[in-house]
């Protein structure tokens, strides 16, 4: 058997799969989240056996311990089954990584010198590399960045209007991220409609607890709604996405607050969870449901931001063949799906509200026959992608 595990690292949890890569069958799955937080979670999925544990989990390190545990109880052994990488999601490339890596000390200093441009993520990036290196130092570890399918966003979309020679020195552009799931779903988009994807103008709605949004042309990133930092954008589960940057400076200058601050209300206690004290989308719907007005706002603001950036796509695209959903969100919530894309007929998009509401985890058109631009909901795969990239480098 030849296998690989794949940590995908988010900010305050990591899931991992180890997948074999003769079938691309996942042998075991797993989630740790809350890490940091007073109680953490873990589950761990092998087989038909699923088991979840509640203990506090400091850190990114320990959590890595706590899957290593999981797989030690529960199995499959890692010892015997055929590993022959790790592939490790990395948020941020910067300019310096576009292609899966193996991850060397010079690549550990970089991901770390790259963590000022993603303080929420490449640290934690990192620790997950180096609790694996020391968990499996026999096998070649690869680094794959979320960066990296948004090289190729022409200079007009990637540069900020501000000093040139300040942004230069402090690599001050857009950078984009999620690029591994934009790239997996555009194309298995492509696949599932049997059309060629360097004939179609798609634009990818990534809408989990991070979101953005990408403009696809025959297969390249032209446009994407994340930044230089994942803050920009689309309203996320705790973030701001887009705000006007003097709110600020205001609020430094009336509020008092500094800049960590101001770091940590953007990126921790905006959001959903800013507007009706809840992040997670379910709860959200949920509330606005039952009449709960604050909810409702979160949810309009999270919609109109999604129309916004479809009809700038639009836009940029000279017109969209293809619309995809994918991601917790956006694979799930028939009502986030159906609310942003609602009154685009225009546009020649029509939802189709049966289709739409069909709960399938299969990739699946939810349009109309008539409607010009197809609409579908895509299940995204960073894990499968990471692995894919990985076996190539290491020579599968
Ligand atoms: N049925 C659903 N309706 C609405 N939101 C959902 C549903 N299922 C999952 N989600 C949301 O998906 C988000 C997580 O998405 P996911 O892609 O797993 O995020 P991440 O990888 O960034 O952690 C959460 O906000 C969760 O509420
Ligand atoms: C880049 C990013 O925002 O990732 P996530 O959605 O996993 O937080
Ligand atoms: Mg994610």
């Amino acid at each position: 058997m030849t296998a690989i595990l794949v940590v995908n690292s988010g900010s305050s949890s990591f899931k991992y799969q180890l997948i074999d890569m003769e079938t691309e069958g996942v042998l075991a799955s797993g989630l740790v989240e809350r890490i940091g937080e007073a109680s953490g979670h873990a589950r761990h999925t092998a087989g038909t056996g699923e088991s979840a544990r509640d203990l506090p989990i400091p850190d990114h390190t320990a959590g890595f311990d706590v899957m290593l545990e999981a797989f030690a109880e529960h199995g499959p052994s890692l010892q015997d089954a055929g590993l022959v990488a790790v592939g490790h999601r990395v948020v941020h490339g910067g300019k310096r990584f576009f292609e899966p890596t193996v991850v060397t000390e010079l690549v550990k200093i970089n991901i770390q010198d790259l963590a000022e441009l993603a303080p929420l993520h490449n640290p934690a990036n990192l620790q997950g590399i180096v609790a694996a290196e020391k968990a499996f130092p026999e096998v070649p570890h690869v680094a794959v960045f979320d960066t990296a399918f948004h090289r190729t966003l022409p200079p007009a979309a990637y540069s900020y209007a501000i000093d040139a020679a300040l942004a230069e020195q402090y690599r001050v552009r857009r950078y984009g991220f999620h690029g591994t799931s934009h790239k997996f779903v555009s194309e298995a988009a492509a696949a599932f409609l049997g059309r060629p994807l360097g004939e179609l103008r798609q634009i990818v709605l990534h809408l989990g607890n991070g979101a953005s949004a990408c403009a696809v042309d025959g297969g390249a990133s032209v446009e994407t709604s994340m930044g230089m930092t994942p803050l920009q954008g689309l309203v996320m589960g705790t973030r701001s996405g887009d705000v006007d940057p003097a709110v600020l400076f205001h609020l430094h200058r009336k509020a008092g607050l500094g800049f960590e601050q101001l770091d940590t209300l953007l990126n921790r206690g905006s959001g959903l969870l800013g507007l009706s004290g809840r992040g997670d989308m379910r709860d959200v719907v949920e509330a606005a449901a039952s009449g709960d007005e604050a909810a409702q706002l979160a949810l309009d603001v999270y919609l109109h931001r999604i129309k916004d950036y479809v009809g700038s796509y639009h836009a940029q695209l000279g017109g969209a063949d293809v619309i995809v959903f994918t991601a917790g969100v956006g694979e799930n919530s028939a009502v986030v799906r159906a609310g942003a894309l609602a009154g685009l007929e225009a546009l020649g998009i029509e939802i189709d509200p049966a289709r739409n509401e069909a709960s399938s985890h299969e990739a699946r058109v939810i349009s109309t026959d008539a409607s010009r631009v197809t609409v579908l909901v895509v299940p995204t795969n960073e894990e499968l992608e990471i692995a894919r990239q990985a076996l190539a480098v290491v020579g599968g």
